[in-house]
């Protein structure tokens, strides 16, 4: 897997390839890792589908639940939060990197890492998954803070581009999301029309 978010001055860009492997057997090959918590709040998973999906269905319920009692949206770090707490107290039995990001009213486009141990990071821009580890160099040399819609769609795109071709883990499609105020906007790369950069 290659995921990535990236907050812009009016919300965060969210991206994923789309393969799911058993070995080397392609399972999937049209995953859609970009998955809806609670309204403009989403997650990239990497690492187990199995855990990811599990962790990711209790965390929309708790969000549910919050939004109930709570009589209010609740903020993307709250979503992050949920998952820190499960994935650090299972660490030994999970295998789940993700990447919560999304908008509020409070604080707009937001980014938080988790990886595998359960820390929770807020970053301007976070990489995961096995295909991350070929994409640093490029990733802390390319982006740069102020960047419009449009700028950071392609830092995304291309990124992810880089480490599929690189990843035998990760391939097919490339699948982004755009989260802002307005609400959520999804875009979609075909495999046969990757960036060839
Ligand atoms: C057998 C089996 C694994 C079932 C499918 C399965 O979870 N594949 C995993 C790789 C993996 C992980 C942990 C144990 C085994 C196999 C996979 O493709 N993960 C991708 C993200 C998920 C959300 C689709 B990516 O991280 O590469």
């Amino acid at each position: 897997t290659s995921i990535m978010a990236v907050a812009y001055d009016k919300g965060v860009i969210i991206g994923a390839d789309s393969r799911t492997t058993m070995g080397s057997y392609i399972a999937n090959r049209v995953t859609d890792k970009l998955t809806h918590l609670a309204d403009r709040i989403y997650c990239c998973r990497s690492g187990s589908a199995a855990d990811t999906q599990a962790l990711a269905d209790i965390v929309t319920y708790y969000l549910e639940m919050y939004s109930v009692n709570m009589a209010e949206q609740p903020d993307v770090r709250i979503a992050a939060n949920m998952f820190q707490e499960m994935v650090y107290s299972n660490k030994d039995r999970l295998s789940a990197g993700i990447i919560v990001a999304g908008w509020d009213k409070k604080n707009g486009g937001k980014v938080f890492n988790i990886p595998l141990g359960g820390g929770v990071f807020e970053q301007p821009w976070a990489i995961g998954g096995s295909g991350s580890t070929y994409i640093y160099g490029y990733c802390d040399s390319t982006w740069k803070a102020g960047w419009g819609k449009e700028q950071t769609i392609e830092f995304v795109k291309n990124a992810l581009a880089l480490a599929m071709r690189r990843d035998g883990s990760s391939g097919g499609t490339i699948r982004m999301a755009d989260i802002t105020e307005d609400g959520v906007e999804r875009h979609f790369i075909p495999g046969d029309q990757l960036p060839e950069l």
